[in-house]
């Protein structure tokens, strides 16, 4: 099979390169060779690659940001993809795409399953959320994986951020009252391989029975300041901690109160995801 991979210079993406290895021929290509904000060169790139999947964890990122450069921001996480999805259809590839917690507006308190109502508060979730649709709507055998909070040991992420800031201040003020899962990039990128394996395995491919849009986040929930004191503890860094609202942390973009997800549909469907603090042992060990 030959994988057209997107964003390997992204936590999600660069773990992506070495878990799909073993699926076939993984041609990445970074933003000098297909820049998402060129949609002539994604649609060219596609054609002369003629990928069997593509797949493809490239994005615009930067929620605050977002803001104040809202047609960017849909060009690469929406107009991108539907460009993407249509180029696959005529190939008869499929496509596997990544989305956020973020489409939801987090009034609600218990964790979110696929089927509930979306409501992006920030310009950043109504471009994921543009994405979605547009893929769905394209009509390729697909699929969109939600995921939330991701971290790693490379790129730009919370955990590397309080990690450097913990080193440089002697007190971290952490807004306590917003609630979702950490996700450590490696648990999305193997549980991807290990779903599009299981698919080729059972012989019939998985998004012909089952595509559209599945949950993958870690297990348990916490907010940004528990998050922050787990990173101190695994990291042994001892640093005052005070936990604030998000009022006291003024920033342009607005965030869910309450966005974690509920993934149980990925696991009865495909496997068992860690719990959030095991995975973030597991990431810092
Ligand atoms: N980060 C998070 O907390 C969350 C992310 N997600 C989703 O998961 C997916 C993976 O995110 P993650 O790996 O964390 O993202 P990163 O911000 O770590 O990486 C983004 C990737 O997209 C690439 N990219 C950005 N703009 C362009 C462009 N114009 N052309 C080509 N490539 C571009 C970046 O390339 P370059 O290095 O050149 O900038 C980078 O490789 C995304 O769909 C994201 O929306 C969902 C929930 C949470
Ligand atoms: C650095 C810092 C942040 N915060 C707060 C601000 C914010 O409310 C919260 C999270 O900070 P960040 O801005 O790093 O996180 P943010 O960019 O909102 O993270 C989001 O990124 C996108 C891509 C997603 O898809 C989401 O799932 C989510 O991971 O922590 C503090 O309270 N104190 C601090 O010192």
């Amino acid at each position: 099979m030959k994988i057209l991979l997107t964003g390997s210079t992204g936590q999600v993406g660069y773990e992506l390169e070495r878990s799909l290895q073993g699926l076939g021929e993984v041609i990445a290509v970074d933003r000098g060779r297909m820049d998402l904000a060129d949609l002539d060169q994604v649609r060219d790139v596609i054609r002369a690659v003629r990928p069997q999947l593509i797949v493809n964890p490239a994005a615009y990122t930067a929620v605050d940001k977002a803001e104040s450069e809202p047609d960017l921001a849909h060009r690469i996480n929406a107009e991108a993809p539907a460009v993407m999805a249509a180029e696959a259809r005529a190939l008869g590839a499929a496509l596997v795409h990544y989305s956020t917690d973020y489409v939801f507006d987090g009034r609600m308190a218990d964790a979110r399953v696929e089927s509930d109502a979306v409501g992006p508060l920030n310009v950043y979730g109504a471009s994921k959320l543009a994405g979605e649709r547009a893929i769905a709507a394209s009509g390729v055998p697909h699929l969109i994986l939600r995921t939330s909070w991701v971290y790693g040991m490379r790129g730009k992420n919370f955990l590397l951020t309080m990690l450097r800031l913990a080193r440089e201040r002697d007190e971290l003020r952490i807004v306590d009252d917003q609630h979702g899962a950490p996700t450590w990039s490696r648990t999305i990128a193997d549980t991807t391989a290990l779903i599009l394996a299981q698919a080729r395995a059972g012989g019939q491919p998985w998004w012909e029975e089952n595509g559209g849009i599945y949950h993958l986040s870690s297990q348990g929930r916490t907010t940004w300041c528990g998050f922050t004191a787990a990173i101190l503890e695994e990291a042994g860094i001892d640093c005052k901690l005070v936990p604030i609202t998000t009022d006291q942390y003024p920033l342009p973009a607005a965030r869910p109160r309450y966005s974690a997800l509920d993934s149980s549909r990925l696991q009865e469907r495909f496997v068992r995801l860690p719990e959030w603090r095991e995975a973030l042992h597991l990431c810092l060990r």
